[in-house]
């Protein structure tokens, strides 16, 4: 039977400039499903989301991914099986947005290889995915904050990977556009985590959630299981309540004052 978790992660610690930001943290991420990392500023979310790319090292313990130690797969390999959207990426203003997100097939070229017509396809229907289609020309220093998120989406999903890595999608994005991402996120056919500011969207398009605060790992499980007033008011050190949604299913959280009340 296949492994129903892409990631068995364990004991991972990992440090910079010998300070430790992630310390012995044990997790699973499952296959197929949409897991969020929430916490506050620091707690050590981008850092966790580059080990898992393999951009970072681990200082101690193992990343297992897709059966094989992480640190085993050649950058080549792992191209072809992770993408990450960052929260700054480094694109050429000067490229339009066809070159920013054809650059999602380089992981299967060859130097100089040109386009076949199947790349073609895989590039139109990421454009067409993301509702970019008709701004495939236009320079990338043009887009509007929400488009170019899309467009970086849309190189990720060119490469066709077996799972997203997102290190705050919606950052900078209007509510309308971080409910259109999210949906967008969430169709996806394949196993997608991201680190996610805003609580209540989380809570909303996530199947399952690790809740970080100082490098450790607090919680994790499927929504419903760890999304309480307790683990949330450890995660923020503040007093929040969670109810059920007032006209959707699912919960959602509000800060409360020290009287109890919203
Ligand atoms: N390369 C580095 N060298 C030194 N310290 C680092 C490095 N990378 C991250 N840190 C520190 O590690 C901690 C966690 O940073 P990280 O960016 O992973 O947190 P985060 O949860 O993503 O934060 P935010 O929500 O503010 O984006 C921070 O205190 C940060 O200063």
């Amino acid at each position: 039977m296949a492994d129903s978790n892409l990631y068995s992660i364990k004991q991972l610690s990992w440090h910079a400039s010998s300070k430790a930001i992630l310390h012995n943290i044990d997790l699973t991420i499952p296959s197929a499903a949409m897991t969020g990392i929430i916490g506050p500023n620091g707690a050590g979310k981008t850092s966790l989301i580059r080990c898992l790319n393999g951009f970072y090292q681990p200082s101690a313990g193992t990343i297992n991914f897709n059966g094989g130690e992480l640190a085993q797969w050649t950058s080549q390999q792992l191209a072809q099986q992770i993408a990450l959207v960052s929260q700054q990426p480094s694109v050429d203003d000067g490229w339009t947005v066809l070159q920013l997100v054809a650059t999602g097939l380089l992981p299967y070229k060859r130097w100089f290889e040109g386009d076949s017509l199947g790349d073609v396809k895989v590039i139109d229907d990421a454009l067409q995915q993301v509702g970019l289609v008709n701004q495939r020309d236009q320079l990338l220093q043009t887009l509007s904050g929400g488009e170019l998120q899309r467009a970086l989406l849309a190189k990720a999903l060119v490469q066709q990977p077996h799972c997203m890595l997102l290190d705050e999608p919606t950052n900078h994005l209007d509510a309308r556009y971080q409910h259109q991402l999210m949906k967008l996120i969430r169709a996806l056919p394949m196993t997608v985590v991201a680190s996610i500011h805003d609580i209540n969207l989380a809570a909303q398009y996530c199947d399952y959630l690790i809740l970080l605060k100082q490098g450790q790992v607090i919680a994790q499980g499927a929504v419903a299981d760890v999304f309480t007033a307790d683990n949330l008011s450890l995660l923020f050190s503040v007093p929040v309540r969670v109810d059920p949604h007032p006209y959707r299913n699912g919960l959602w959280m509000n800060f409360i004052d020290e009287e109890g009340t919203p």
